[in-house]
């Protein structure tokens, strides 16, 4: 698979603050792609320069092979884009507001009915935006991005203001695109999105790259450890169970909490009725792909936070 974006080691500072920081990554032709990392960390930015909209200091990013700027409309053809905050006229009908952008980029007017049936709004097609609900100007903004089918499409936070139903109506159209041989790349902060859809992710942190890969390949670099908490009829010793078990042991009020490899997970559970202990309760908890991100991007939950 060739690349259809390449990103060389672009800066960008703002009043001497690096928002990106000697970035270096591609973009598979047909992949979809995530951006992922906490805010601030230069997801936008980034987005803002491979789109053409500012000016890396340093470095280059080429599209389809062509450099993104001097902006070529060779490179314009190529993507389509759905920013963070889309300035919409809230004076204009949704109909009027695609065919506003249709005409702009020569797209025929029956796209604007299509790509308005898609994100669920050909029934408001005649009514103002000013009156639209956030997640409804978030979903014209999608049919806009939709309209004329470029090969790469770049969505800045684009289940923001959504909700679940069209969430995965979203995951939805993106798998569609993919299997038409569009190649997607979106930033987000929703990591189960995230996770049924990338093939593959960059995480920013401080403008810097902390990891480019699989979600697999995350989870293989974190290996996660599997908390069972359990309560005996009889209350036990947590040492002697953690010497009994060779497992860390907590005690937690009547509970115990036992922190084990995912692969010791069966020998515990078999070895906790042994000698004639019996389990009142059980609990397990495995380490989510919610929990690695947190601790990666540094927010990790205190245990003040435990306590509010
Ligand atoms: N126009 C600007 N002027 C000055 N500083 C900016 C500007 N745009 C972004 N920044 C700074 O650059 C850094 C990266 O911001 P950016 O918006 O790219 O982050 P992000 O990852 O998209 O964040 P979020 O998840 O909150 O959207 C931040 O420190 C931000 O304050």
């Amino acid at each position: 698979m060739t690349s259809c974006v390449v990103v060389e080691h672009v800066s960008k500072k703002y009043n001497g603050k690096k928002a990106v920081n000697d970035l270096s990554f591609e973009i598979k032709r047909g992949e979809i792609f995530s951006l992922l990392g906490p805010n601030g960390a230069g997801k936008s930015t980034l987005i803002r320069m491979m789109t053409g909209l500012i000016q890396p200091d340093s470095g280059q990013i080429r599209m389809n092979g062509e450099q993104v700027l001097p902006f070529k409309k060779e490179v314009k053809r190529y993507f389509s884009f759905l920013p963070e905050t889309m300035s919409l006229y809230p004076n204009l009908t949704a109909g009027e507001t695609l065919r506003f952008f249709s005409r702009l980029q020569r797209i025929p007017r029956h796209r604007c009915e299509e790509v308005l049936d898609v994100v669920g709004l050909l029934g408001f097609k005649d009514k103002k935006i000013g009156g639209f609900s956030k997640g409804m100007r978030q979903r014209l903004g999608l049919a806009v991005a939709l309209l004329d089918e470029a090969p790469l499409l770049i969505l800045d936070e684009p289940t923001s203001g959504l909700d679940p139903y069209w969430s995965s109506r979203f995951k939805e159209i993106i798998r569609r695109k993919k299997r038409e041989g569009i190649s997607v790349l979106f930033a987000s902060h929703d990591l189960y999105e995230v996770e049924s859809l990338a093939d593959r992710i960059a995480i920013l942190n401080e403008g810097k790259l902390y990891y480019l890969g699989t979600l697999d390949g995350l989870k293989a670099r974190h290996p996660t450890e599997i908390r069972i908490r359990v309560r005996f009829e009889v209350p036990q010793d947590p040492d002697g169970l953690s010497r009994e078990l060779g497992v860390a042991v907590n005690r937690m009020g009547d509970w115990a909490e036992l922190i084990c490899r995912r692969e010791e997970k069966v020998r515990i559970l078999r070895s906790l009725e042994k000698g004639g202990r019996k389990l009142a309760d059980l609990h397990i908890h495995e380490t989510t792909l919610e929990e690695i991100y947190r601790t990666i991007s540094g927010r990790a939950p205190s245990p003040q936070m435990d306590k509010l």
